[in-house]
């Protein structure tokens, strides 16, 4: 059975015009989004992905940006991606078009099934647990979109009518781009290219999500997306080209991330995190709502799930004592959302810190 909640989408409640959140979206006063925020136009990292498969001299130049980048900041922002304007303007538009339909169109492919039951794959809210649980502001759509034989392409959108070729084709130029990265993060640590991909296997399950922030007006008690980190190694994000939202925890402070334009985000994820033994830390993130609705789609790139997610052996050392336990990728993978449900961070829910290092890692 799932919670009443699970039902509620956020549209139908915002298109209201309603004022004040429902209660069950207001989060406690020390835990709102209130505080100081910095503004990252001039302080993001950027990395040049052109030049990951250029010449020798500008791979080994850029990989070294590109390990700064993820060591200090745990995200850069990508150029040179060489995906076409069309295709990022064309998939935030049909994204946006998604979620004008009606509420019937939209339900045929909702995550509850038979009205009871809960899968992660489709079009609804994040899983509920509880009835105490704090609601995110957004409504998704998330769909496996790799590996291609386990698409479940019943929960596809046929409308808007291109949104299947739109992300299919999405879908492959972001695993060049993750595949050279990837690549890349292991050369600039004095690895072959294939350290990190050897590790996360061969059949690698990718999840797009589609969001949805509707117009809030008192953004002062809501999250678009509470504070997390994400179940990936590493995670794509194309933003709202117009209306930005996302906000990344540098130390103590909250950094706005600037809208992007036609650039792509990478994100370290927990399972890179645990996997570089903490060389690469998943950056803490949230999605502040505002007076102007909002999209994102954000690709999640995971392991294999027959694999074991686990420090590297290479990573790990005298100087570097083991950071993490080692955990079934799927298992993991699992966990992560009875965490996230419980906005718990999963490295701390899973109790993967070894008891000796819990404060220092
Ligand atoms: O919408 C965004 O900017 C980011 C959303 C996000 O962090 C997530 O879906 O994990
Ligand atoms: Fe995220």
């Amino acid at each position: 059975m799932v919670l009443e909640a699970q039902r509620q989408l956020l549209q139908e409640i915002a298109n209201g015009g309603i004022r004040e959140p429902p209660s069950q979206y207001v989060h406690r006063e020390e835990d709102r989004p209130t505080g100081a925020v910095m503004a990252a136009d001039m302080v993001l990292p950027t990395v040049d992905v052109s030049r990951l498969v250029g010449a020798p001299d500008d791979h080994v130049d850029e990989a070294a940006k590109l390990r700064s980048a993820l060591e200090s900041w745990g995200l850069f922002v990508v150029t040179g991606h060489g995906i076409p304007k069309e295709l990022l303007d064309g998939i935030l538009g049909v994204t946006r078009d998604f979620f004008y339909l009606t509420p019937e169109e939209k339900l045929k492919y909702s995550n509850v099934i038979d009205g009871n039951k809960f899968q992660h794959e489709g079009y609804g809210i994040d899983r509920v647990d509880t009835n105490e649980q704090i609601l995110d502001w957004c409504d998704r759509l998330y769909l496996k979109v790799q590996p291609e034989d386990e698409r479940q392409l019943e929960l596809w959108p046929s409308h808007p009518q291109f949104l299947t070729a739109l992300l299919h084709e999405y879908t492959r130029k972001c695993e060049q781009v993750t595949k050279v990265v990837l690549g890349a993060m292991a050369t600039g640590l004095g690895f072959t290219e294939e350290f990190f991909i050897d590790k996360v296997g061969e059949r690698v399950t990718t999840f797009a999500r589609f969001s949805y922030y509707p117009p809030c007006a008192r953004p002062d008690l809501v999250y678009g997306v509470k504070p997390h980190t994400d179940n990936s190694v590493l995670s794509i994000l194309l933003l709202d080209k117009d209306v930005g939202g996302l906000q990344v925890l540098k130390g103590e402070t909250w950094v706005d991330v600037p809208v992007l334009g036609h650039d792509l985000l990478v994100l370290v994820g927990d399972v890179m995190e645990i996997m570089s033994n903490a060389v690469f830390k998943a950056p803490v993130h949230r999605v502040v709502t505002g007076d102007k609705e909002r999209v994102s789609l954000v690709m999640f790139y995971r392991p294999d799930p027959r694999k074991d997610v686990e420090p590297a052996e290479e990573l790990t050392g005298e100087k570097r004592p083991l950071m993490y336990k080692r955990l079934n990728a799927r298992d993991f993978a699992d966990g992560f959302w009875d965490a996230y449900a419980a906005a718990k961070r999963a490295i701390d829910f899973l109790k993967l810190r070894p008891a000796e290092h819990g404060a220092a890692a």
